[in-house]
């Protein structure tokens, strides 16, 4: 094997046989497990990329059943794991099962070592091809921020805004319902910023009732006011040489308004009950679910402050708007709970697929995270229907507008799940239509579709 630091897990009882392979092996890191319930605690811990399990393991070693039963442990555990069966000259007949069962491949012993080492090296080479392919799917769906999943134009848009930003040091404020991805923008512009360095600090100002807001914002001394027993540092002061995220700030009240604008232009505090002005260093990201330009046409909200904190706007769209995202964040989310669940779960039914992305969402992505976890666990096939999602059922919607509108939406909900099932292979996509790779770039273009 060329990596000496490859891990390979061995489950075998006889313990001859395990120093021996053990010895056979000594270019990896070998885990040794001598039943089904060692085996599995060792694929939780090690994740080894190969498995060498005898089928005849204790408490039924003359027969298949332990073995092939520890082969869809180790599976449900982490299915990336190849697993190499090993058996005794009478078990052939299982040799079909276990591959049925998921198995990578089947030895017969007596051991030779050239020949598993060549098996074990094989498996080796698949592991870390199908470890690339995840890795680049992973990024042709767009991992273009930390955290960010999207193929969606407007939303690859708004991330190349947020790169820019991040390194300009202007104030931003993200606007977006609720769930659309606010928090996960502001910290990414604060990872891609100067002050990364730095903490970032997040408040939301809907959340604390007004008479403690000052407080949590500024911070006091002791004895500033009753129950004040100690001096406390506010969020501003900690959020000193990095970011400070104000969550919800169409709800800061307008006392604290005309505070934080005083803040911004003199970048210096007074903790409540103090006399001292403290320099503070910070950069700005706020957010908001409301129209703060509304806002300050009703006097609810401070002009001069608004201005202050939009030195750089972004509307992030809801998620009914991006069906597109909708169906590929379903699919990373998907595969990340199956995951942590333990679960052998890949994909959607074309039913479920379909509602993905007609449906509403009204709590955005935070409601489709809540769905997907759900129906991972609930899921009583290979595959998630409408029902472990609980959604309702896609009906095609009635004709509306031009023959020409009505095309065009139907040729954008085809492509959409084409490229979510080929995963963005062009190829793949191209086949699945039957058109040609030419056209699909044409019709990608023309709905502002990226790969
Ligand atoms: N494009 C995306 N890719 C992956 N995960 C996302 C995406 N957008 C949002 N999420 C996830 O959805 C959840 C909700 O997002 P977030 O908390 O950023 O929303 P928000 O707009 O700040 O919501 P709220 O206004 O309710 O605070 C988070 O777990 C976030 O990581």
């Amino acid at each position: 094997m060329s990596e000496p630091t490859h891990k390979l897990l061995v489950v075998e009882d006889d313990d001859g046989l395990r120093r021996q392979l053990r010895w056979a092996f000594d270019n990896c890191e070998v885990v040794l497990a001598g039943d089904r319930a060692s085996a599995a605690a060792a694929v939780a811990e090690h994740r080894p990329p190969v498995a060498l399990v005898d089928l005849g393991l204790p408490p039924d070693p003359d027969g298949p059943t332990e073995g092939l039963a520890t082969l869809q442990e180790i599976l449900s555990i982490a299915p990336e794991t190849k697993v190499v069966m090993m058996s005794g000259q009478t078990e052939r007949e299982y040799a079909v099962q276990a591959v049925a069962l998921g198995a990578y491949d089947f030895y017969q012993k007596p051991i030779e070592i050239d020949v598993v080492n060549l098996t074990i090296q094989r498996a080796y080479n698949l592991h870390a091809l199908e470890s690339e392919n995840r890795r680049l799917a992973r990024s042709k769906t767009g991992a273009v921020l930390p955290g960010v999943t999207t193929t969606n134009a407007e939303m690859l848009r708004i991330c190349g805004e947020v790169k820019r930003f991040a390194s300009a040091n202007v104030a931003v404020v993200l606007i977006g319902e609720s769930g659309t991805g606010k928090e996960l923008l502001a910290r990414a512009t604060h990872e891609l910023s100067e002050k990364a360095k730095g903490p970032y600090v997040a408040i939301n100002c809907a959340a604390i009732p007004e008479h403690l807001l000052e407080s949590e914002l500024f911070g006091h001394e002791k004895g500033a006011f009753t129950g004040a027993v100690k001096t406390t540092v506010g969020k501003v002061e900690l959020a000193n040489g990095g970011t400070l995220f104000l969550d919800e700030i169409g709800d800061l009240p307008m006392s604290l308004q005309a505070k934080l604008l005083r803040f911004l232009q003199e970048r210096v505090i007074e903790r409540i009950g103090g006399h001292r002005q403290i320099p503070v260093d910070i950069r700005l990201v706020s957010a908001t679910n409301k129209d703060l330009l509304k806002l300050t046409e009703t006097n609810e909200f401070r002009e001069d402050l608004y201005y202050r904190l939009s030195e750089a706007v972004i509307k992030i769209p809801p998620l009914r708007e991006r069906p597109d995202d909708a169906v590929v964040i379903a699919h990373q989310l998907l595969n990340s709970f199956a995951e942590e669940q333990g679960r052998s779960i890949t994909a959607f039914t074309a039913d479920a697929l379909a509602s993905i992305s007609s449906y509403e969402w009204p709590g955005n992505v935070r409601e489709l995270q809540n769905r997907v976890k759900r129906a991972v666990a609930a899921a009583a096939g290979s595959k998630i229907t409408v029902t472990d999602l609980d959604l309702p059922s896609y009906e095609q919607p009635a004709p509306s507008g031009t023959l020409r509108e009505y095309r065009e939406q139907a040729e954008r909900t085809a492509l959409t799940r084409a490229m979510v099932e080929a995963q963005g292979n062009i190829s793949k996509v191209a086949k699945l239509l039957d058109v040609s790779r030419p056209t699909v770039y044409d019709l990608m273009r023309q709905h502002n579709m990226k790969v």
